[in-house]
């Protein structure tokens, strides 16, 4: 059977569209990473798994070999410097920020490899492309698009527009430069010619990073956020154009897909188009943009600013949540029970839901054990759905269909849940063990016996002796739900009703 199309909602076109790689044998994705300066939030968590599923789609489509995945770090950053001072006061700057992005960064890959995600194929980090970021802003302003003022360096949208060789600016975002003004700061800063005018370079305070300016700038300076990311996909992903401005073939210069959360649509990557677009002549960035929507807490989004946040590593390492940590895979599988685009309710529910499933899934591919040791390929109904924009709530559904016939005795259907769940990130053999060592531990607890439950037990038991039966089924039928089996027999020497409990979840 032919592999089915792989359609991506293309939030470019605001249509759901075939994808076709600019080259199969080369097919590029870029995804905006983290600002290192604190734990990852499981918001942050979101774009990390769901670009994850879409880079192991890719590559079981077109190959592993064939697929180039840049997730950037960005470790040059305001909240950085800031975070680096108030938390080591004693260091010099530069030292502190040091510090900072080096933990922070460990901290993210640990959390996100207990999540079940892939390395990319590069991971750059944005200080290491501040010669690319500058030659790019020299190409700017010689074009016209972007000048220097009080040592910054401006990137000017009307100019573009006037200058008409790109993309009209706002047509990623569909903003009218109404709409665009409206969301400017009020207190513009003195230098801009006009309040849309966004920062490619600024000068450095005393003490923090710097590195020498483009433009004839006569002191030290530093990149502002959206041309970090302009510059490291030229970088990583336009070879072997290698970032130095040297290929000017448009063609050559666009590259598949674009992705991030859906707040980065505006301003950052419509910035991110408009430096590119200008800097390369093209009438693209990229093909494809794709946007996660928000996890969310109490119907408001997950952020730092709010503070209604749970970090990756709580989750995964402490009781903040629910009482109780979680394992990766469950998280990964909470997430992904909603489609990417749609928001996610967090809740205990939620992740206990998942956890259940999860069990569920093991409990049948244990049974199968012997016939799993070979490679399983996925199920064809599960690639589908991946192919229909990521559809990763109808690929689980896809996976307890496969989970009902494997119970029923269907090998193959065990082998498509093996190969599907691998598919989608799980790790089948983690998987089994920590499902074994649950099975253990819960055999071996005592009865969490609490005194409400002991009354409950103590009735049940009243009721047994007294025959009434109603009572007596009513209360096992409560304990049940508690998480308590009846075992109900006869004390062999006076013969009179007895219950032992077991615990069954
Ligand atoms: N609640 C969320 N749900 C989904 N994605 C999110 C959420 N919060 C942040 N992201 C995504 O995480 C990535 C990193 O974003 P960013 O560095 O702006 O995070 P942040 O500064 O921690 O955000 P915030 O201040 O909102 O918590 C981006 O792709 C962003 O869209
Ligand atoms: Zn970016």
């Amino acid at each position: 059977m032919s592999e089915p199309i792989l359609r991506l909602y293309n939030t470019l076109t605001r249509t759901e569209d075939d994808f076709r790689p600019i080259d199969p044998a080369n097919v590029r994705m870029y995804v905006c990473g983290p600002t290192v300066y604190d734990y990852a939030h499981i918001g942050n968590a979101r774009p990390v798994i769901v670009f994850d599923v879409l880079f192991r789609l890719l590559r079981h489509i077109y190959g592993e070999k064939h697929v180039t995945y840049v997730r950037n770090i960005t470790d040059v950053d305001d909240k950085i410097n800031a975070r680096a001072a108030r938390d080591y006061p004693d260091l010099p700057l530069n030292e502190a920020i040091t510090r900072v992005t080096e933990k922070t960064e460990a901290q993210f890959h640990a959390d996100i490899a207990a999540l079940g995600v892939l390395p990319p194929t590069a991971e750059p980090r944005a200080t290491a492309h501040i010669d690319e970021m500058k030659a790019i802003i020299e190409r700017l302003v010689a074009r016209g698009v972007a000048y220097v003022a009080e040592d910054h360096v401006l990137f000017s949208p009307s100019a573009m527009d006037a200058r008409g060789k790109a993309p009209k600016y706002g047509s990623l975002a569909r903003r009218s430069l109404d709409e665009m003004l409206a969301g400017a700061r009020v207190d513009v800063a003195p230098y801009k010619r006009d309040p849309m005018d966004f920062v490619l370079w600024k000068p450095s305070k005393e003490g923090e990073p710097g590195w020498p300016s483009p433009c004839g700038i006569a002191v030290l300076g530093r990149p502002g956020w959206h041309i970090e990311c302009s510059a490291m996909a030229m970088a990583k992903l336009l070879e072997p154009f290698g970032g130095g401005l040297s290929c000017d073939d448009p063609a050559r210069n666009v590259f598949d897909i674009h992705g991030g959360g859906i707040d980065l649509v505006f301003p950052h990557h419509e910035n991110e188009i408009a430096q590119s677009c200008c800097a390369l002549d093209t009438a693209r960035m990229a093909n494809f943009w794709l946007h996660n929507g928000f996890l969310m807490v109490e119907g408001e989004k997950m952020s730092k600013s709010l503070g209604n946040f749970v970090t990756i590593h709580e989750l995964l390492a402490t009781d903040r949540f629910g009482g109780r940590s979680w394992p990766g895979d469950v998280l990964r599988l909470a997430m992904l029970r909603t489609h990417y685009r749609q928001p996610i309710d967090w809740t205990v529910k939620a992740l206990e839901e998942a956890e259940k499933t999860l069990r569920g899934w093991a409990n049948v591919l244990e049974a199968y054990q012997t016939s799993l040791v070979e490679a399983c390929a996925a199920g064809s109904d599960v690639i589908a759905a991946l192919c229909d924009d990521l559809n990763t709530p109808k690929a689980i559904a896809g996976l307890h269909g496969l989970a009902g016939e494997a119970r029923k005795g269907n090998v193959e259907a065990a082998r498509a849940l093996h190969g599907s769940l691998t598919l989608l990130g799980f790790d089948v053999a983690a998987l089994l063990a920590s499902h074994g060592e649950a099975a253990v531990r819960a055999a071996a607890a005592p009865l969490a016996v609490t005194p409400e439950i002991k009354a409950l037990m103590d009735a049940r038991l009243a009721a047994r002796k007294a025959r009434n039966w109603a009572e007596s089924d009513r209360l096992r039928d409560e304990l049940a739900k508690l998480g308590f089996a009846a075992k109900d027999g006869k004390d062999p020497v006076t013969g009179e009703p007895v219950t032992e409990w077991e615990v069954v979840r």
